[in-house]
């Protein structure tokens, strides 16, 4: 750990339905940095997302900028940790707009057709950046997969913590705004955010993260910058494929291209 980590993990377990999921991990991040989650299906990558986020009990130890996770009030939590869902959904027609402002409710907007000036402006931000204006006003529940997932986006987005957990994100979206979004988060991240993105893209991870972090069966088996935690060895491991390797204006390209 350096004076720079913002987020510590230390021998972190997670125990859920009898079964031990995640087994002693450990780690240090620092803010304005993109990390990358990856791990083969089952890994416990999700889970280890939701008890960062604070949504399931955890034993060890888990600080953020100096302070105990545990001793910190529900609201302290979610104003330091943005949390995007695998998945997420919204079942009522809500206009997108509100949705995008239930992520200003940690900052007291609790209702999303009286915010105040400040709380207004950061969920116009928030549209803007997730190419979302022109649906503002749509119910959420009359768009596409990949546009209700932008919506989710934005609604992390406009909540403004210095910790952004986005499980699977691009998971539903088409190429370009595959990536679009992963740039929008590495924008986040250069601007001071800790973002921490699971992802199945390992040629997305290698090229927008700064470190990418591999789970295996609970374990956290590689950690370290794209082209170390993805080499070969690491992939026929964790992954058991191979992938083509290359490298496109200054930065490493990984293709997966067999299962071994
Ligand atoms: N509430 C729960 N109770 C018991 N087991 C659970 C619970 N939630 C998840 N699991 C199990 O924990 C393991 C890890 O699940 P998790 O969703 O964290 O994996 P993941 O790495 O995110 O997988 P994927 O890539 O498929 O999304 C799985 O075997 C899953 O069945």
């Amino acid at each position: 750990m350096t004076m720079s980590d913002y987020l510590t993990v230390e021998q972190l377990g997670i125990k859920l339905g009898g079964r031990l999921l995640v087994k002693d991990i450990s780690f240090a991040l620092p803010r304005r940095s993109l990390v990358a989650l990856v791990g083969p299906n089952g890994a416990g990558k999700t889970t280890l997302l939701r008890a960062l986020a604070g949504l399931v009990p955890s034993q060890g130890r888990v600080t953020i900028d100096g302070k105990d996770l545990a001793g910190l009030a529900v609201r302290e939590r979610a104003l330091r940790f943005a949390y995007l869902p695998q998945g997420h959904a919204v079942h009522w027609p809500l206009p997108v707009r509100d949705v995008v402002a239930l992520g200003r409710y940690p900052h007291g907007a609790t209702d999303p057709q009286r915010l105040g000036p400040h709380d207004a402006a950061t969920v116009d931000r928030a549209l803007h950046e997730a190419d979302l204006i022109a649906l503002q006003s749509r119910p959420v529940t009359e768009l596409s997969g990949g546009e209700r997932s932008r919506v989710a986006l934005a609604r992390a987005l406009a909540t403004q913590a210095p910790v952004l957990l986005a499980d699977e994100p691009i998971a539903s979206l088409d190429p370009y705004y595959q990536l679009s979004v992963m740039a929008l988060l590495r924008k986040q991240a250069d601007a001071g955010a800790l973002v921490i993105v699971v992802t199945h893209d390992l040629g997305l991870a290698a090229r927008f993260a700064d470190r990418v972090l591999i789970l295996r069966d609970g374990r956290l088996t590689n950690s370290g910058p794209p082209d170390l935690a993805l080499a070969a060895d690491a992939l026929a491991e964790a992954f058991a494929i191979e992938a083509f390797r290359g490298a496109h204006e200054g930065q490493p390209v990984i293709v997966p291209w067999a299962a071994r």
